[in-house]
């Protein structure tokens, strides 16, 4: 009888669950985050005739420095029109310089005083609560409208990692009374690898400490993760194999560089059709328990309870994209 009772809780309680699993950054999917250069509009005309999830003008690393002017102007330009539709819903953003540098308040400001507001800026090498500090007081200057945008948080140092939770914590509060919504985590594993002096290997490995815990914070505060970039563009399968290495950690995304890339990359982080079968089907065994009074039972061989639910339910929200 108790049991009967737990359980009919328990399924009352399953769309606080869902809500606090499918919060709001994971509503819009980042699985490809493309970056293009900000100063070439043959590009970024081209961005916006691909199905990609994201896409970052760039005013950081893929612009030279005697560039950075036109980036920023060109970019500006482009947001003086109306978001360009595409057939599936996507992510509008500009990656500024990183807050070091002379550029990046030119940077904010050119992109939230245009006509129109981008959805998200990405914001490079954070490496301290106080850069989001300052990124915060800057921004609530300068978006006049009653709006928000989205924040994507760059990780590229051995400092940032040091600084992580502080970090995210810091924008977490203060995006409650801001003008922004911290949504993702970045890995940007190529300044990481500059910072630290790590050797590049094939499988990664000499980086996966920090693979992980970026993933790990990132969960933590309800973030998605985006993973590194594959800079051997040319090679699909090998990018095919880091994304379900990837993903297999928990990430929900990749940083990509190349056109080519974005389907690869977007198909990789949507799960296969053996395991949507598999997750709808437990999901199905889950209500049948529950309502039974059973929090733990058997589905094919496998001992289920709360946990593997809730991994079931990510699988068959992200199956959702397919269609
Ligand atoms: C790498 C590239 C310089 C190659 O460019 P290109 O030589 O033009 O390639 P293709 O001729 O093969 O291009 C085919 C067509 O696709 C268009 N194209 C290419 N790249 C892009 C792009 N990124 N966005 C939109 N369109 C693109 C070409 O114009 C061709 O079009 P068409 O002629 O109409 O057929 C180039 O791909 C490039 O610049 N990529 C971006 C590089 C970049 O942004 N790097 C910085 C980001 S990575 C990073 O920041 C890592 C992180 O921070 C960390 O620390 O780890
Ligand atoms: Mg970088």
């Amino acid at each position: 009888m108790i049991s009967q009772i737990l359980g009919k809780v328990l399924l009352k309680s399953i769309p606080e669950f869902q809500n606090k699993i499918f919060s709001r950054s994971y509503n819009v999917p980042r699985r490809a985050l493309m970056y293009v250069p900000g100063d070439d509009p043959k590009k970024i005309n081209k961005s916006f005739t691909l199905d990609v999830d994201c896409i970052a003008l760039d005013c950081e690393d893929g612009v030279a420095i005697n560039r950075k002017v036109d980036a920023r102007s060109t970019i500006r330009l482009f947001l003086e029109k109306p978001k360009p539709q595409k057939t599936t819903n996507y992510d509008l953003g500009v990656r500024i310089n990183a807050l070091d540098t002379e550029y990046w308040q030119e940077d904010l400001k050119s992109c939230l005083t245009a006509e129109n507001l981008p959805d998200t800026v990405l914001v490079p090498k954070i490496e301290t609560p106080e850069t989001i500090k300052m990124f915060s007081e800057e921004i609530n200057k300068l978006i006049k409208q009653d709006k928000k945008i989205n924040l994507i948080i760059y990780i590229e140092s051995a400092k940032a990692f040091i600084n992580l939770t502080e970090i995210c914590k810091t924008a977490q509060d203060l995006s409650k009374q801001g003008k922004f919504t911290p949504v993702s985590l970045v890995f940007g594993s190529d300044d990481f690898c500059a910072n630290i002096g790590a050797t590049r290997t094939e499988d990664s490995t000499e980086i996966l400490y920090a693979r992980q815990k970026l993933v790990l914070t990132a969960k933590a505060f309800n973030l998605q993760a985006i993973d590194m970039v594959y800079i051997k563009y040319k090679d699909l399968e090998s990018l095919k194999l880091q994304c379900e290495q990837g993903m297999r950690m928990g990430y929900t995304g990749k940083q990509v560089i190349h056109p080519s890339q974005v389907p690869v990359v977007q198909q990789a982080f949507l799960p296969n059709e053996n395991q949507i079968n598999w997750a709808k089907g437990l999901l199905d065994s889950f209500r049948t328990h529950q309502k039974e009074g059973k929090g733990a039972f058997t589905y094919k061989g496998s001992m289920i309870d709360m946990p593997t639910m809730k991994q079931a339910e990510n699988i068959v929200k992200l199956a959702k994209l397919k269609t």
